[in-house]
């Protein structure tokens, strides 16, 4: 899709094919499409990063809550938004053992009674060992570190799916 279409969108279109970029939160592409025209897809990224960092702390904590634990209920359940589960699924979250399933239920809970806000880490650039690992490491830093590690995260999920938007009409052309 070239930045003429994103462009050319209607309100309801633009929500409609960008509101999951970022994770469940399409309040954030519904503010993004007024700041129309965009000169490319960076351009476009810009905007939805810098409503990001112009939130306060508690919109920022708002926005990892919305993201489900990595191989947690919702995936079990089946109830994943379609791009969590092709991410999920990318990292071999799928197919853990209960063992390894457990390991992570357990270190997710810690995580999340000790930062008030669920792990967030870019599956698609991990695999299921790294993410244990990377879970169990940032367990223990700061909070005001974290929120920034988890909200780059949160980035770098975002700049993939709009790659992928972008990349997957192109294929349709
Ligand atoms: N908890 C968490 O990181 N979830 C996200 N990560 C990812 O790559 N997709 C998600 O839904």
């Amino acid at each position: 899709m070239d930045i003429e279409k994103v462009n050319s969108m209607d309100f309801g279109e633009f929500v409609d094919v960008f509101g999951n970029v970022i994770e469940r939160c399409p309040l954030i592409a519904a503010a993004v499409w007024s700041q129309r025209p965009f000169s490319d897809l960076e351009d476009l990224k810009k905007h939805f990063f810098a409503f990001i960092d112009a939130l306060p702390q508690s919109g920022q904590e708002g926005i990892l809550r919305c993201h489900p634990d990595l191989a947690g209920s919702e995936l079990r359940r089946g109830t994943l938004t379609a791009e969590s589960q092709r991410e999920q699924s990318a990292a071999g979250l799928t197919s853990l053992g209960t063992d390894e399933r457990l390991r992570l239920a357990e270190l997710n809970a810690q995580y999340r009674a000790r930062f008030g806000f669920p792990f967030v880490l870019a599956a698609r650039f991990s695999d299921r060992a790294a993410v244990s690992r990377e879970l169990a490491r940032r367990l223990l830093c700061p909070s005001a570190q974290e929120l920034r590690t988890a909200l780059g995260e949160v980035k770098k999920i975002g700049s993939l799916r709009l790659a992928d938007l972008l990349r997957a009409d192109a294929a349709k052309l």
